[in-house]
């Protein structure tokens, strides 16, 4: 048996939605440079789930449709009152939350491919709600109603403040979402697919996702940048800081990536939208203080930020909770993980490899009372 561990480079299914050739990121064949300039995140959605890009009618059906079903079960919000402790994190309300919205769903464990498709856009139109809803609840606010005349990143800002958002944050946050979206075969799509490819339901797969998002190797990379840019609280803190860290052989939260070498496309958006940000915020020593930490590991690491890094200070620059990050790369993410599921089902085989066995030879059975 070849062990290939963390599956590196192991290719395990064929897929249409995106791919990574040469450091290039393309969602359906269109570039991430592209998409990130020009398109909406409602577009992303429909070109994810459709493989093409929405005419004018079809993205005002799309958009329609995820205004319609944005509304939480009041049993959802209400939920948020009965967890037993009292700082739970949002990633693990989200997940709670997700799985719960399944037992609102009549349709949850009907297998067709129309009904299906509907529990795509339910879960998409319901998950910034979730996180909205649970924003304000646990500060002992009320939720906020989605708007039907807002289009979707700004009815998200809107449910997390209660005010209609500005247009630069509307711009960012439309931006975030578009490159936030799909990204091959990455740790929590393959969970959703595993998860899936056994005939188990959207709700499952897309709860499963979320709790491999959850992680600080994946999605909670960038709640763990802002919390480490908050240590390093000045400037002149970061050389000594980074370079502690990286004589301890701990790793620097942003950089890295299992399939990128020369750079991940998706952070130059960030990193230009960060410095636009925190400059009209008051803040730019963040966005000096991340370019500072890029230098540093760059130059003695080689390693590039990923896409975790400068989103960090453009949500922070939002004035989004930090512990809210990682919740809204999954609000973006689910597009990508309702695509992939979908095309799962369309031509499924369960997902089971193998191991190793690495523990003790054949034992027999000794009675308990005769072991020591
Ligand atoms: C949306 C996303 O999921 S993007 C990724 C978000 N995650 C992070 O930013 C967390 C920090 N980064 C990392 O932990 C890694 O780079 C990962 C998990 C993203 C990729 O990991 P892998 O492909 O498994 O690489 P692995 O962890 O084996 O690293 C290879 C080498 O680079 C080093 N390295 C990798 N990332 C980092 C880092 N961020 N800081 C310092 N050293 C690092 C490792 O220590 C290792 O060194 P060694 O060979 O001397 O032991
Ligand atoms: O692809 C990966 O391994 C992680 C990543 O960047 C993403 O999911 O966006």
């Amino acid at each position: 048996m070849t062990v290939t561990r963390g599956l590196e480079g192991v290719v395990a299914t064929t897929s249409s939605i995106s791919s990574i050739i040469d450091d290039t990121l393309t969602y359906v064949g269109y570039n991430i440079d592209d998409l990130a300039v020009n398109a909406s995140f409602e577009e992303v959605i429909y070109l994810l789930w459709h493989l093409k890009l929405p005419n004018s009618e079809q993205l005002a059906k799309l958009k329609e449709q995820l205004a319609e079903n944005a509304a939480l079960p009041q049993g959802v919000i209400e939920h948020f009152n009965m967890y037993p402790i009292h700082d739970v994190h949002p990633m693990a309300a989200l997940r709670s939350a997700v799985s719960l919205l399944g037992l609102y769903d009549e349709e949850a464990d009907i297998m067709d491919p129309e009904a299906n498709y509907r529990k795509a856009i339910r879960l998409q139109a319901k998950m910034p709600s979730i996180v909205a809803a649970f924003a304000r609840v646990r500060k002992g606010l009320e939720p906020i109603t989605p708007r039907k005349d807002l289009d979707f990143a700004a009815n998200f800002l809107y449910m997390l403040t209660g005010k209609e958002p500005e247009p630069i944050a509307v711009e960012a946050m439309n931006k975030a979402l578009v490159l936030h979206a799909d990204h091959e075969l990455n740790a929590s799509t393959f969970t959703a697919r595993v998860c899936v490819a056994t005939l188990s339901d959207v709700y499952s797969g897309i709860t499963a996702a979320i709790g491999a998002l959850k992680g600080p190797l994946h999605g909670g990379a960038n709640e763990a940048v802002m919390k480490m840019l908050t240590e390093i609280g000045t400037l002149e803190n970061v050389e000594p800081y980074i370079r502690g860290k990286l004589a301890n052989k701990e790793k620097i939260m942003g950089f890295g990536h299992r399939v990128y070498r020369k750079g991940d496309p998706r952070a130059k958006h960030l990193r230009e939208m960060s410095k636009k940000l925190t400059e009209l915020t008051g803040q730019p020593e963040l966005y000096e203080m991340s370019v500072n930490i890029e230098k540093i590991v760059t130059g003695e690491k080689k390693l590039p930020p990923n896409v975790d890094f400068y989103s960090a200070s453009v949500y922070h620059s939002l004035g989004i909770d930090h512990d809210l990050m990682t919740p809204i790369f999954a609000v973006s993410r689910v597009s990508g993980w309702l695509a992939h599921i979908l095309e799962q089902y369309d031509n499924n085989r369960l997902i089971r490899p193998r191991a190793e066995y690495t523990g003790p030879g054949m034992q027999k059975y000794i009675p308990i009372e005769q072991r020591g």
